[in-house]
């Protein structure tokens, strides 16, 4: 049995949350006549109780309230609603569904890739698992503590290379120690020379990435969030990289890779997620949603815009939902009246 925590709130010790993990029976899928989210071919036929679960994502709903200049949104406000801004001197605002109801379960081994359009939800999908936001509605499960290796990592760029390495280790919570025998580790695995030693302002893109990308490894996480971050290596790194996401996940951790490229997500992942305007189009083994999404996007740009409807539905069509239920609380232990001494 595995040992969880709750993003949010800490698990009922000794609450075995796996068994709430639900997925459709064969005869449900036939009779649903199509619902969306997971493919669920063999490989997706969880049993009911698996040790392997690292995250479970449970019907997530992210809302951003967003100042708008568009005069046509402002019109379209209630009054009521446009006197209460002005009295509260707030800016007309319009509301952005980002993640509209996900749910998704991750285990270890499975290399995770996320595909969908600018905007579809991607990033904030991993800042949310990564635990940086919290859900409007819903709930996020993990088995430790995801490291999210994005563009934007917080490192500093007046420091050295060297000197961020030192930062980056401490904050994923390395000791001092710790922090210093992982540093050559990182520096092969970045391979930036003597730009280690230099601020990290004056890396190129590619750099700044390998260097993240290696300090993220050195915490050897079980749960890797990636954000783009692979997508300015050039063609060595990629395959280094690549090697060492291999690596982890033999080593039973789970990867989530961000990715505008479908062919990484077919080449390096294992299963694949496709967002659509913040809601989960489907989730399946990678090769077939990349080819998928990979078509429907051509179509797409190429000004099928019937076809693109048409596929985009028949994917919805083609999943299933999941669902995930966390179990009540056994009741307190009450001794039968029958077995009391009279
Ligand atoms: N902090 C924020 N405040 C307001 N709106 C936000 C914020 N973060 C994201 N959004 C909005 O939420 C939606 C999803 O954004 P997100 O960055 O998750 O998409 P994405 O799929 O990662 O896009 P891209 O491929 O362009 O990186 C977008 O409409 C975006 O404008």
């Amino acid at each position: 049995m595995c040992s969880f925590t709750r993003r949010f709130r800490p698990l009922r010790p000794g609450h075995s949350w796996l068994a709430g993990v639900r997925w459709p029976s064969p005869s449900e899928r036939s009779s649903s006549g199509g619902g969306r989210r997971a493919m669920a071919g063999p490989e997706y036929a969880p049993p009911w109780e698996d040790a392997s679960v690292t995250v479970a994502v449970s019907d997530v709903h992210v809302r951003y309230r967003v100042p708008s200049s568009d005069k046509s949104e402002r019109r379209a406000t209630p009054l009521p609603a446009r006197a209460a801004n002005r009295l509260l001197g707030r800016e007309p605002a319009v509301i952005v569904r980002a993640l509209a109801g996900i749910s998704l379960v991750a285990r270890a081994g499975e290399s995770i890739g996320v595909v969908g359009l600018n905007g579809s939800g991607k990033s904030t999908l991993l800042r949310i698992i990564a635990g940086l936001e919290k859900p409007m509605r819903g709930e996020i499960l993990a088995s430790s503590t995801p490291i999210l290796l994005g563009v934007n990592a917080a490192l500093l760029p007046e420091l050295s290379g060297e000197q961020n390495v030192h930062l980056g280790c401490l904050a994923m919570g390395m000791s001092p120690a710790q922090a210093k025998r992982a540093f050559t580790e990182i520096v092969d695995l970045a391979d930036i020379g003597k730009s280690i030693y230099l601020p990290m302002k004056t890396y190129s893109s590619g750099m700044s990435g390998r260097l993240r990308f290696a300090i993220a490894m050195a915490a050897d996480p079980q749960i890797l969030l990636i954000d783009e971050a692979l997508a300015t290596g050039d063609a060595a790194f990629k395959d280094r990289s690549g090697q060492q996401m291999k690596e982890m996940r033999s080593r039973a951790g789970t990867v989530f890779l961000v990715s505008h490229a479908a062919k990484t997500v077919e080449e390096e992942c294992t299963r694949a997620l496709w967002l659509h305007r913040g809601r989960l189009v489907i989730d399946g083994p990678a090769f077939d949603v990349a080819q998928k999404y990979r078509w429907w996007a051509w179509s797409l740009a190429h000004g099928e815009t019937d076809k693109a409807a048409g596929l985009l539905e028949d994917a919805f069509r083609s999943g299933f939902d999941t669902e995930i239920r966390s179990p009540e609380p056994p009741p307190p232990h009450v001794s039968p009246r029958h077995a009391r001494h009279q």
